[in-house]
């Protein structure tokens, strides 16, 4: 198993941090690219492990995908080029390559099977098979198609209205990708609205999508063209700096390029609220995507409340605020976050668990947690559950614990930030 001695840190972060390309957003370029007709470009891509179970589903499927440093290259021939896998899909530990996956596969005449990870295997997929089966895929699998390996034969799909019944961009992407390859239009609505970079993505390559309200619109059998894509930062990725520039004392920040698609941004309004000191720079749009720069300082903190329309705007980033939370003065209560129960671990149970063992006075709701805040953080030997959110959120409270901190399993980070600890080092002084 992987481990990591982490010390206390010294002296304060500061400095400049280009952090990796947005997860979500790499997932859906190369799922666009390929779909496509035409060469596309992909610049600043997530060259993490997820992101590659994306790029090697597609060249399963036949399309040529050429990747350097600089830029990875699709070479898409549209969607009737996609072609029938000689052998199983290996999703790794990805839910997003899974839920949009699956979506597209039940949209082509062939047959598929595909697997994940132990923590892949354990989460829900009937979210997606449930919609995708009314629409005319035939899906199979564990627990009658809830759970990975999951087979199945796509063909002619009929259009859907479907109301989400979760609070998910993964099922409404899903859902949304095979109403792209359906006969008629498809329609989904969501009552809280999740991130949209599918929606802008698909604009981008020539699409149609249309949005009243909250019900979204995507007309079937729609032919896209090839398209550059200038991948912004993942402020997912971004989260852990926001949160070690507040939290160590006399430190300064500044984290370049940064996505700051609203339907994202949910940690930037929570650290206002909670007294953080945060200001945005250089503020522009790149391929319909908003993007700026993030200065972030030291500051203490006060608790807040968490809930509602919110929670979808900054899911991922809920483990990072509970350590801010343990650190504010008084109480935060988080809410409404069942989701979290279905990531790559149950977060609300590993968040509790690794914060309490490093000294945080923080319990565990059905569909949140409860953080009294103030307590000091002390060294304790700390596993991530093989959840890379939870490593790099064990890694930088180790930053403001008073001893040392061993990181047990810490390898799962390079699925969204392979170069964290490098990262880390680059802004701060006494970290080997
Ligand atoms: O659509 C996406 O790219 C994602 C959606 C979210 O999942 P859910 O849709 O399951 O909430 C998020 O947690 C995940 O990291 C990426
Ligand atoms: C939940 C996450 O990803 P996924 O659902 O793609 O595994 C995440 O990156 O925090």
């Amino acid at each position: 198993m992987s481990k990591k001695v982490l010390e206390p840190l010294k002296s304060s972060l500061s400095g400049e941090l280009t952090v990796p390309g947005d997860k979500s957003i790499s997932h859906r370029a190369v799922i666009f690219g390929s779909l496509a007709e035409g060469t596309t470009e992909i610049t600043h891509f997530l060259d993490g492990e997820d992101c590659m179970r994306t790029i090697d589903a597609f060249r399963a499927m036949g399309v040529e995908i050429e990747k350097d440093n600089q830029k990875i290259v699709v070479h898409g021939q549209g969607i009737s080029s996609l072609a029938e896998p000689e052998q199983p899909i290996n999703l790794g530990n990805s839910g997003t390559t899974a839920r949009l996956l699956l979506g597209v596969l039940s949209g082509l005449p062939h047959h598929f099977v595909v697997y994940g990870d132990e923590s892949l295997s354990r989460r829900p997929m009937d979210r997606v098979s449930i919609p995708l089966r009314k629409m005319g895929a035939e899906i199979d699998g564990r627990e009658n198609g809830r759970l990975l390996p999951l087979a199945v034969r796509g063909g002619s799909l009929q259009n859907i209205a479907y109301e989400t019944p979760v609070k998910s961009a993964q099922v409404k992407s899903a859902v949304l990708l095979a109403g792209l390859l359906a006969e008629g239009t498809t329609t989904v609505t969501e009552k809280t609205t999740t991130r949209d970079h599918t929606e802008t993505m698909l604009r981008g390559f020539g699409g149609e999508i249309t949005k009243q309200g909250d019900v979204i619109s995507i007309t079937g059998r729609q032919s896209l063209k090839a398209a550059k894509v200038e991948v912004p930062g993942d402020i997912s990725s971004a989260a852990f700096f926001l949160a070690a520039g507040t939290l160590v004392p006399g430190s300064k920040l500044i984290l370049k390029k940064v996505g700051l698609n609203p339907t994202r941004t949910g940690m930037l309004d929570v650290l206002t609220d909670m007294g953080a000191r945060l200001d945005i720079i250089n503020q522009r749009t790149v391929g319909g995507e908003a993007i700026g720069d993030i200065l972030v300082e030291y500051s203490s903190l006060k608790g807040t409340t968490i809930e509602g329309e919110i929670i979808p705007r900054l899911i991922d980033e809920l483990p990072i605020v509970a350590l801010l939370a343990s650190r504010a003065e008084g109480e935060t209560i988080i809410r409404d976050a069942e989701e979290l129960r279905y990531k790559e671990t149950d977060r609300i149970a590993a968040v509790v668990d690794t914060l309490a063992s490093l000294g945080a006075d923080i319990s565990a709701t059905e569909d949140g947690m409860v953080i009294n805040g103030g307590s000091s953080l002390r060294g304790a030997v700390v596993d991530s559950y093989g959840d890379h959110r939870i490593g790099m959120m064990i890694a930088i409270a180790s930053l403001i614990a008073s001893g040392q901190v061993v990181l047990t399993n810490h390898s799962c980070i390079g699925i969204s930030y392979p170069d964290f600890f490098a990262d880390l080092q680059k802004i701060s002084t006494n970290l080997s």
